[in-house]
């Protein structure tokens, strides 16, 4: 990685992607000549009606979705110039993404969990490093435990913790507190919120939820593929009627 790739200001970028699905009978648009950045050191919410084009957006971020059109650039290097190899590597240890249904392993423990990645990647961590991670998420105390010794919100704080090990430039979710209960989205949320705090990293969650998104800097709407606006420092207020009034738009 250069120096001028690190010094960039977003942690990730979006030049002018396109992405259309070709699978079924008719077409369909996933994204539409979508450029936008996330800047380091911000938490910025995506949001949209069904079929907007949110996950679509959040899969080309990480390089999981090959795009028709456009450039996408992680950490200032662009995904399209890389082999595959290379674009593997650059996921593990450049981004860290959370999922809903929070993809632990059910056989391993916290530990073990937190530890895969760099596995994967033929690194062993030291245990401090593995303890280290999970006290960010608070639960160190937790660490022999199986995912199914804990509650939902501890196994979506276990798969932060999971993310966070490489010290990933940006941290992607998809609808992160989709499967808790109220009282541990909001854990989830204020630490997802503090990820953003490091000013190298930015942090990028679809929700469906007005109050979720408020936790973040800004909100990002699509709509069809398209960006259809954006609202700064957010309250949950001010992101309800701005979806209501998308939604109604996309009836
Ligand atoms: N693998 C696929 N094959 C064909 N069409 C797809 C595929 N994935 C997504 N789409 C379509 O692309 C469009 C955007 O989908 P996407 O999942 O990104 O939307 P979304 O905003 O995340 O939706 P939701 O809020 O319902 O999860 C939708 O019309 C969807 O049906």
């Amino acid at each position: 990685m250069t120096a001028t790739a690190r010094g960039s200001e977003f942690a990730v970028e979006l030049r002018s992607v396109s992405k259309t699905y070709r699978s079924g009978p008719e077409p369909v648009v996933g994204l539409d000549e979508v450029s936008l950045g996330f800047p380091r050191g911000t938490f910025t919410a995506i949001m949209g009606p069904s079929g907007s084009g949110k996950s679509t957006l959040l899969r080309a971020a990480a390089g999981l979705e090959g795009i028709d059109d456009g450039q996408v650039l992680v950490d200032g290097t662009e995904l399209g110039g890389l082999k595959d190899k290379e674009l593997t590597v650059l996921r593990r240890e450049r981004i860290g993404f959370v999922f809903q249904s929070f993809n632990l392993l059910p056989s391993l423990t916290a530990a073990q969990n937190v530890a895969l990645p760099p596995k994967l990647a033929g690194r062993r961590p030291g245990k401090a490093e593995v303890l280290a991670a999970l006290a960010s998420v608070g639960l160190a105390e937790r660490a022999g435990h199986r995912p199914g010794e804990l509650s939902g919100g501890q196994q979506q704080r276990v798969a932060i913790a999971r993310a966070l090990i490489s010290r990933p430039a940006v941290v992607l979710a998809d609808e992160p507190t989709g499967a808790l209960d109220t009282r541990s989205g909001r854990e989830v949320l204020a630490l997802l919120r503090g990820l953003a705090d490091d000013p190298g990293r930015a942090v990028v969650m679809v929700t469906h939820d007005p109050v979720s998104a408020s936790y973040a800097d800004r909100v990002v709407f699509l709509t069809d593929g398209h960006l259809a606006g954006s609202i700064d420092d957010p309250t949950a207020e001010q992101v309800a009627a701005r979806m209501t009034s998308l939604e109604a738009l996309a009836c």
